[in-house]
């Protein structure tokens, strides 16, 4: 971590922080784009200052940006309380742990509230943020967006030309499609994550995953629609469209 690290403002008095963590620092290796697609150029702007332009409205203490070992910056200036650090590792989950020991470093407390949220969800709305954070503050365990499953889930098997086919119809009650932000208690998640990572990062792939593993429940509240995460190429299609209509209309 060669970037410097700033100290958090003080907690107001009888407060948790309210602190974001971006995970930034993978490849996009789905995306087919020319580099890193969380810079990869939307409606003007790298994708993760739209991110940053969405989070900015929220209202946090202090969010940290967590790029890829060797990063320097995302392409734009940051927001005031924005900050970066160059500690990205090998998966997700390993630059958000990274992430979270440094705002552990920079004064942050265990029952300080973090928000992890995909750089590559550059289409959340500040609005279903401030939802989250109204439904998990007095939760026990905190909670993630997420979207109930709305069509039809098909188990697939790959036939002998490499074709996919459906083989079953599964049950879609009671399930939900994961998002972020995924809101918790700093240290219940550092203790999370440490956890999963004894054990590989195993089926852990989202902050919820590794709370579930310890037998807790995370509130699900439902999210949005547009808050997709860029990952195929007809992502980044219909996101610049969208960003387009929302730069025209303001
Ligand atoms: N080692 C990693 C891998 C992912 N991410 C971040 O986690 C978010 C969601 O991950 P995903 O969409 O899977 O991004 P990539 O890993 O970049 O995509 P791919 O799997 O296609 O390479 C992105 O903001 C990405 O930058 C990260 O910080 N560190
Ligand atoms: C965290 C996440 O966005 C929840 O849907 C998602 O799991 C991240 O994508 P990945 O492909 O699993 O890294």
């Amino acid at each position: 971590m060669n970037l410097p690290l700033p100290e958090l403002p003080p907690a107001r008095a009888g407060r948790a922080r309210l602190l974001a963590l971006l995970p930034c620092a993978g490849l996009g290796s789905r995306a087919g784009t020319a580099g890193p697609k969380q810079y990869h150029p939307l409606a003007g702007q790298p994708m993760v200052a739209h991110t940053l332009l969405a989070l900015s409205q929220v209202g946090f203490d202090a969010a940290l940006l967590v790029l890829a070992p060797g990063d320097t910056g995302v392409g734009v200036p940051l927001p005031s309380a924005f900050f970066l650090q160059d500690c990205g590792g090998a998966t997700r989950a390993d630059s958000v742990l990274n992430g979270l020991e440094a705002l552990a470093l920079a004064g942050a407390d265990a029952n300080d509230w973090v928000l992890v949220h995909d750089a590559a969800r550059c289409l959340i709305d500040a609005e279903d943020v401030k939802r989250l954070i109204r439904t998990c503050e007095h939760d026990a365990v905190g909670g993630l967006l997420a979207l109930p499953l709305a069509d039809t889930l098909k188990a697939a098997e790959t036939d002998g030309t490499g074709a996919a086919r459906s083989s079953a119809t599964l049950a879609r009650g009671g399930k939900w499609l994961a998002q972020t932000p995924q809101m918790f208690r700093l240290g219940l998640l550092s203790d999370a994550l440490h956890t999963a990572r004894d054990k590989g990062f195993e089926h852990i792939t989202d902050e919820a995953s590794a709370i579930e593993a310890l037998g807790l429940l995370p509130r699900l509240v439902p999210g949005n629609p547009m808050n997709f995460k860029l990952t195929f190429p007809a992502d980044f299609a219909l996101a610049e469209v969208l960003l387009q209509h929302r730069k025209n209309v303001s």
